[in-house]
């Protein structure tokens, strides 16, 4: 401590006085204790840094804060063992993270007498650190979207990814692309096959057009005439004949999009279109010879289809010489960030509106599972820009599917829980779950009690018996 000219205590009350102004008014957490660990002295910072209630510091020792796990470490603890000072960083319950620091106070005889504390909160510092390295990742992420996007051109071929998991598919679909055999396209709803019947076309070189027909939107009937066009008079209504959709793909692509749904009749007659690569016209007498590439998606199990006898086998053989599994967007993680980065810029060159997404935002839908893939993460991304105030999306503008995403997790976790254990088991496992959650969910072990509606004591002997640090 320095002390200038001027300072005179007139007497030891007023010392006292001061000393506590000080003691009270500190930012950073104080707490004295006695060799024992039983604490003297604390002030309001301690109990906020820390988030250990009143009670506790009152009636336990620091050694039996530490023993009953209501502190992670213990700085004190330490001194007093070695009559030392200590610095510990500790992750307190509560979220917080501070530098615990403890000092001896020594008598003549080398005894100890007291143990002064010092907690500084730095949660602030390391949330502001972290949350600088985010930002810096998310600009990166936004950059290599921007250049990909930049690179490629026009925006409605892009595949975007950042999986290797992406990758190694994007490289197969390249290599396919430049040769003619039928490529099959598997995945869920919504994963983006169509946008990689595109690419694949993009990426052929052929110089025809690319045409999409959906085989199970289109009536049996009307199909067959779509696809093969026909000749004046083939039947009632045909006054002009017609070119059909594979005609019209020569030299380029037909996408044939839920191919499972192809009638049966059909199945043969296509069947015949990839071995000879002629096709005739509905009333036609001659065949004529198409250079088309087929491409056909389908998110149905097609095999079992096969076995079922529902989609002809040689045709499955066929179609599936080179074929593409795309896998759900909750198996590619990586490939979220860049997606949702990929619809924001888009967003914002259409709205000439600038957007920025909260972190807590981002992790949430980062954490969720997407059961409707790549579409529904557009039509998220695409509400959200539209609710958000003040250009940032929030977590708070999510869905709730989404936001629930956390809350749902613990029945689902027991739910899939396949082991059959004794009931107290169970429950005490639970008890830990729910507990846990809770602890994280507050700021205090008073808040945790409170929200559980059990008293602190109850509380800590739970979390005692059931060994929660
Ligand atoms: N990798 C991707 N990059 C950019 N956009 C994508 C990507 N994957 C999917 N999308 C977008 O997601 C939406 C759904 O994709 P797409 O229609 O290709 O899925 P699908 O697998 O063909 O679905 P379905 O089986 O229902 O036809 C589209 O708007 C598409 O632009």
């Amino acid at each position: 401590m320095y002390q200038t000219k001027y300072f005179q205590a007139s007497d030891n009350h007023e010392l006292a006085k001061l000393l506590t102004t000080i003691f009270s008014t500190s930012h950073d957490g104080l707490a004295i204790c006695d060799r024992n660990g039983y604490v003297l002295l604390y002030n309001e910072a301690y109990l906020n840094i820390t988030g250990v209630p009143a009670d506790i510091l009152n009636n336990f020792s620091f050694m039996e804060q530490k023993e009953m796990h209501l502190v992670p470490d213990s700085s004190a603890v330490r001194t007093i063992l070695t009559k030392q000072t200590h610095s510990v960083v500790i992750d307190y319950a509560n979220g917080r993270q501070a530098i615990n620091t403890a000092t001896p106070l020594l008598d003549a005889n080398q005894e100890l007498l007291f143990v002064v504390g010092n907690v500084r909160d730095v949660t602030e510092l390391n949330q502001l650190q972290k949350e600088l390295e985010e930002t810096r990742q998310i600009s990166s992420a936004y950059q290599r979207a921007l250049e990909h996007i930049q690179t490629d051109g026009d925006f409605d071929e892009q595949i975007i990814y950042r999986s290797g998991l992406m990758h190694r598919i994007a490289s197969l679909a390249k290599r396919f692309a430049t040769n003619d055999s039928p490529i099959l396209l598997l995945g869920e709803s919504g994963v983006g096959k169509d946008v990689m019947a595109n690419y694949i076309h993009a990426q052929s070189g052929r110089t025809g057009e690319f045409i999409k027909i959906n085989c199970g939107a289109i009536p049996e009937h009307l199909l067959e005439s779509e696809l093969f066009g026909y000749e004046k008079g083939a039947f009632t209504g045909a006054s002009q004949s017609k070119e059909g959709l594979f005609e019209l793909a020569d030299r380029g692509t037909i996408f044939l999009d839920e191919i499972g749904d192809l009638p049966f009749p059909l199945q043969v007659k296509l069947l015949n279109v990839l071995q000879d690569g002629r096709i005739r016209r509905l009333g036609g007498k001659t065949s004529r010879q198409v250079n088309m590439r087929i491409i056909a998606a389908t998110n149905s199990d097609l095999e079992a289809m096969v076995e079922q006898k529902r989609f002809r086998q040689d045709l499955f053989y066929r179609l599936n010489v080179l074929s593409l599994t795309i896998p759900p967007l909750r198996e590619r993680r990586e490939d979220i960030p860049a997606l949702i980065f990929y619809y924001l810029k888009k967003l914002e060159w259409k709205y000439q509106q600038e957007m920025r997404i909260e972190t807590d935002a981002l992790e949430a839908l980062m954490d969720y599972d997407w059961p409707g893939n790549t579409r529904e993460l557009k039509n998220v991304v695409e509400r959200s820009f539209h609710m958000c105030e003040n250009g940032r999306i929030t977590f708070d503008q999510l869905p709730a599917s989404i936001r629930n995403t956390q809350q749902t997790a613990l029945p689902l976790q027991l739910a899939k829980m396949d082991e059959l254990l004794p009931l107290k088991e169970a429950v005490e496992r639970f008890e830990r779950a729910y507990i846990q959650r809770v602890l994280k969910e507050t700021d205090t072990m008073q808040q945790c009690a409170d929200k559980l509606q059990v008293n602190i004591s109850t509380l800590v002997r739970k979390k005692r018996s059931l060994g929660i640090k």
